[in-house]
């Protein structure tokens, strides 16, 4: 089974409102999928759902191959998760907090316990109450408390939120170690691009309630592509130069004062001195990449399927 979460026009309707709807997206098993969407867009309603914590009202998950209902929830003990923050008894220490929960689990192994503590960082505070921890100790804890009875999937929703710089990089290098390491498949949401540039295999972008995009980070790498654009009230003298003199074959025109070099086999400076050397005037002459909030943006504004 290659696919560890497939939804089918996955709706969710509140008192009317409709908080996702037809929400069709697929995570790969041992990938990290990112779900990227602005606060309010129902990445954390869709998680909930997944995770079995409210039903949908309409729409179909199959959670490791199978249907996943009220009546046959058992794909649920291969998925760990935090879904918005993760709740402690807050005046015991994290091996107390980890116990309690391994013996309402069923699950108990002092020696899982004690090993994930170590995996994390957390080991050495064995006094500390979890009161005193830190958020970013807390989120570690969670992802601890989550990944102990040793689940397939870890679904995480906004996982980096709050934290501070260090926190952000260490919860991104034990999500990455989980993956790469153990194999774990991850889902997470955030509201920030470079969080989920950083740490997903595949993006699904989220935007009132509706997948709008399902795409691998790799495939929209490939599309990045560099540019020179250069404003000038000479447009057709220019392109004349640019494709004669230069030999530069790859121009868009994309105002009409606007023109876009997509050949970079001569720098800005060279096409700069020979158009000047034959009298145009360069209002403006710039190196441009395409980035991923390009992408994005693209998708959002003019991909027309958002609303
Ligand atoms: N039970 C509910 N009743 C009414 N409205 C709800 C309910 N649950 C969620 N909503 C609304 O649905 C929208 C989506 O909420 P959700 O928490 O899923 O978004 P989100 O993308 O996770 O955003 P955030 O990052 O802010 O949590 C929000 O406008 C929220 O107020």
């Amino acid at each position: 089974m290659n696919e560890v979460i497939r939804t089918h026009e996955l709706t969710k309707t509140v008192k009317g409102k409709t908080i996702t709807s037809n929400v069709n997206l697929t995570v790969k098993k041992g990938e990290t999928y990112g779900l990227l969407g602005p606060n309010g867009a129902g990445k954390t309603t869709i998680m909930k759902m997944l995770t079995g914590l409210i039903i949908p009202t309409s729409g179909e998950i199959m959670l490791f191959g199978k249907k996943l209902t009220e009546s046959a929830k058992d794909g649920l003990k291969r998925v760990g998760s935090i879904i918005e923050y993760p709740i402690f008894f807050e005046h015991l220490t994290a091996m107390e907090n980890l116990r309690i929960h391994c013996e309402y689990l069923g699950f108990y192994d002092r020696k899982a316990i004690s090993q994930a503590l170590d995996m994390v960082n957390l080991h050495g505070i064995d006094d500390k109450k979890v009161k005193d921890f830190s958020l970013g100790m807390k989120q570690r804890l969670g992802i601890v408390r989550a990944m102990i009875t040793k689940p397939e999937l870890i679904v995480l929703d906004e996982p980096t939120n709050g934290l501070d710089p260090i926190g952000i990089k260490d919860m991104r290098e034990l999500i990455r170690m989980l993956n790469k390491e153990y194999g774990i498949t991850f889902l997470l949401s955030s509201h920030i691009l470079g969080e989920i540039e950083q740490m997903a295999d595949r993006i699904g972008m989220i935007q009132q309630g509706k997948l709008v995009n399902e795409v691998a980070l790799a495939d929209i790498q490939k599309l990045r592509t560099d540019y020179i654009e250069l404003v000038t009230s000479n447009v057709q003298k220019t392109v004349y130069l640019l494709e004669h003199d230069l030999q530069i074959s790859n121009i868009k025109i994309v105002k009409d004062t606007r023109i876009r070099i997509y050949d970079m086999k001569r720098s800005t400076s060279d096409i700069s001195k020979t158009l000047i050397s034959n009298d145009i005037e360069i209002e403006e002459i710039q190196k441009h990449t395409s980035t991923l909030e390009d992408y994005f943006y693209h998708q959002i504004q003019g991909g027309g399927k958002v609303g």
